[in-house]
């Protein structure tokens, strides 16, 4: 199987280490183009996240990982595996703080962006006629040196539209993230089921913690309510008669107002444990 990974920007290093999580061999080197994982029968193609998804769409690579946002703009002929929960953002229009601009009042108006499908798609979904000026990146700069009237950007923390004086206005276009992607219609590759369950190991290792807790028999289902786990929590006696131990996977943003209903509840010696690897 061919794997295309985003070879620098936002999405590279994340993409990389979940790899790496996932037990794939990764490049040490930033310049290298291609790596073969032997054991694992892969091959590894860097490539700018942008043209990933025309690789995968044109069926020379088997699959790839990509932004959401990258995937839609192209238009290619790729869909959506599994969402990888990293390189989380909000598409959003932008115009000079207090200007007041409104999506529905965007028709005749100058929209700077590098995503030019994707905006276009959602101005015509919208009935809105604006104009498009294509950047390569570096928007924010578009409304200030006069090319452009509002942008349409990638927003993560903010901080770039605020330090250049700008407000965002209307709904979010998309909530992208980064994302397995495949070819539309070609039946699955040999090998992506395997790479499908090792991906969702990483990230149920990473969003889940394992919980270990004693707790008076009487109490246990009353207990068990708070940590139900993903099918059942694991019960067993103690010596301690009168007392059961339990275990169960809580989510990870759960775990302290977890642990403290549990402990209200009766519960003691609750341990919390991170989760190296699983196949569920
Ligand atoms: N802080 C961020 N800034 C920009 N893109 C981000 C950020 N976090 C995640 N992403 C996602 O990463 C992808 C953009 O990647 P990247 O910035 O590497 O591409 P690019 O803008 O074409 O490249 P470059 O910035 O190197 O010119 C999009 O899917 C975007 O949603
Ligand atoms: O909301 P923030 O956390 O500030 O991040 C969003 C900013 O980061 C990206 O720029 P990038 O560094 O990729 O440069 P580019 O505009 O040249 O693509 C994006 O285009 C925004 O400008
Ligand atoms: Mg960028």
């Amino acid at each position: 199987m061919k794997i295309a990974v985003p070879n620098k920007g936002a999405l590279s290093e994340a993409a990389a280490q979940m790899l790496r999580e996932a037990g794939y061999r990764q490049r040490s080197d930033s310049k290298e183009l291609v790596l073969t994982d032997e054991a694992n029968h892969v091959e590894f193609y860097y490539l700018r996240p942008r043209d990933i998804a025309v690789y995968v769409g044109e069926g020379t690579l088997d699959v790839g990982i990509t932004g959401r946002d990258m995937l839609l703009d192209s238009g290619a002929r790729a869909r959506e595996v599994l969402a990888l929960g990293f390189g989380g953002t909000r598409f959003r229009f932008a115009g000079p703080t207090g200007a007041g601009h409104t999506v529905e009042g965007l028709t005749g108006q100058r929209v700077a962006t590098s995503y030019p499908g994707l905006v276009g798609a959602y101005l015509e979904r919208q009935g809105v006629k604006a104009r498009l000026i294509k950047l390569d990146g570096a928007v924010e700069s578009a409304i200030r040196l006069g090319v452009a009237d509002v942008i349409a950007d990638v927003v993560e923390t903010g901080r770039t539209l605020r330090q250049a004086g700008m407000d965002v206005f209307g709904e979010p276009i998309m909530h992208s993230e980064a994302i397995l992607i495949q070819r539309a219609e070609l039946p699955e590759p040999m090998g992506l089921e395997l790479l499908v369950r090792r991906l969702s190991g990483v990230l149920v290792a990473r969003n889940y913690v394992m919980m270990d807790y004693d707790c008076p028999a009487e109490l246990v289902d009353r207990a068990s309510a708070l940590t139900p786990g993903l099918e059942s929590p694991t019960v067993s006696p103690l010596a301690k008669s009168g007392w059961v131990a339990v275990r169960a996977m809580v989510r990870r943003a759960q775990a302290q107002q977890v642990m403290d209903d549990l402990w209200e509840l009766g519960a003691r010696a609750i341990l919390v444990t991170d989760i190296a690897a699983c196949r569920l």
